[in-house]
């Protein structure tokens, strides 16, 4: 099964599993918001900025034209940072075609609406459930991109649609599982990368793997609480795109949310950080839409409260650790 897929945008991420996607068999329309950067990948095929050292298949061509990436397209593969999902794709949806699955990458939660990208891709495109999938595993782009094996989980309510995306982005090197559990996927990528956060942040401060392991088990935990409160499927969190995908993040240098942490550990400033890199860590923004989330749900979410309060300047990273150690102590599974 193949097809015209178009990717929006070449990031990280976008490129990576455009290069999925092509050894896959299909034919890949990659969206830049650069136009040089466009030109660039036709010209060289590689993109410097995102995945520097890697060629890129020749069924991947890159374009600045909106109109031009999504004629034709019948999977819409949305990857930008979460937080502007929704301003982009306003002006992007006029030109989506009327039957394409849109499938998103991102692992964030919008500030201010508490939605899942699922829900901000329904309200701006009017596109229903059989046509909005999600695409989250333990999948650290750098990796991906070199082909290094990989599974994955490929979410969507119509289960026949996520068979139909699974088949589209099964490769030598990808392997996809399918799940109607669209809202666990979501939640379980969000919350990763705010316990990744958390975990950077021990390192940071020097500890070692008992803290690690505390924080990253406790993390799940608390994803499971809200995730399975909204009505996720708790098997979920316990699969690729729940804990499989915590384990990459909280263990790999690559994480670009662990590293974040480890910075804030170190003592640098959440400002300072964003000044030295041009890539997202989706975690220093969503901890605090998922922490509010927590809040409304009645949910008891301390790794998501402190990394707020830490990433915002108004406790330390080891403000944080004194305080996970001395709350209140209960039962493992309350
Ligand atoms: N990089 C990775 O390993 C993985 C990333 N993801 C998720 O994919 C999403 C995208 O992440 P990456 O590709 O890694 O980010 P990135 O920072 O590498 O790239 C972001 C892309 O969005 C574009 N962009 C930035 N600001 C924009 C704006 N205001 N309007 C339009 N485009 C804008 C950039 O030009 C770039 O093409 C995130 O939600 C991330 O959590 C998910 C799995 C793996
Ligand atoms: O989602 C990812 C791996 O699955 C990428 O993690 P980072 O955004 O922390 O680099």
């Amino acid at each position: 099964m193949s097809g015209k897929v178009a990717v929006f945008s070449a990031g990280s991420w976008g490129t990576a599993f455009s290069i999925v996607l092509a050894d896959a068999g299909n034919d890949i329309v990659l969206w830049a918001r650069r136009e040089e950067l466009a030109k660039s990948i036709n010209e060289n095929r590689e993109n410097p900025d995102y995945q520097p050292g890697i060629e890129l298949p020749a069924r991947v061509s890159a374009t600045h034209d909106v109109e031009q990436a999504l004629a034709g397209a019948d999977l819409v593969v949305l990857a930008t940072p979460s937080q502007t999902l929704r301003q982009n794709l306003t002006g992007w949806a006029p030109y989506v075609e009327r039957d394409a699955v849109l499938v998103s990458l991102m692992k964030g939660v919008e500030l201010g609406t508490l939605e899942r990208m699922s829900e901000v891709i329904a309200q701006v495109t009017g596109a229903g459930p059989e046509r909005i999938a999600v695409v989250s595993g333990p999948n650290l782009s750098p990796e991906i991109a070199r082909r290094e094996p990989a599974a994955s989980v490929v979410a969507c309510a119509d289960e026949d649609v996520a068979r139909m995306l699974q088949k589209r982005c099964h490769s030598p090197a990808f392997r996809p599982y399918t799940s109607t559990d669209v809202l666990g996927c979501e939640l379980g990528g969000a919350y990763k990368n705010v316990v990744g956060l958390a975990v950077g942040m021990a390192v940071g401060l020097g500890f070692g793997d008992n803290t690690t392991a505390s924080v990253i088990t406790r993390g799940l935990a608390e994803t499971a609480r809200l995730a399975t409160a909204l009505g996720a499927n708790p098997l979920t969190l316990m699969g690729l795109a729940g804990l499989g995908d915590l384990v990459a993040t909280c263990s790999s240098p690559l994480s670009r949310n662990r590293s974040f942490g480890e910075k804030l550990g170190q003592g640098m400033t959440t400002e300072e950080i964003l000044a030295s890199t041009r890539q997202v860590a989706e975690g220093a923004k969503s901890c605090a839409s998922l922490h509010e989330l927590a809040m409304r749900t009645g949910i008891d979410a301390p790794i998501a409260e402190h990394v707020t309060e830490v990433v915002a300047g108004q406790i330390t990273a080891r403000d944080m650790m004194s305080s996970f150690i001395a709350r209140d102590t209960k039962a493992e599974t309350d």
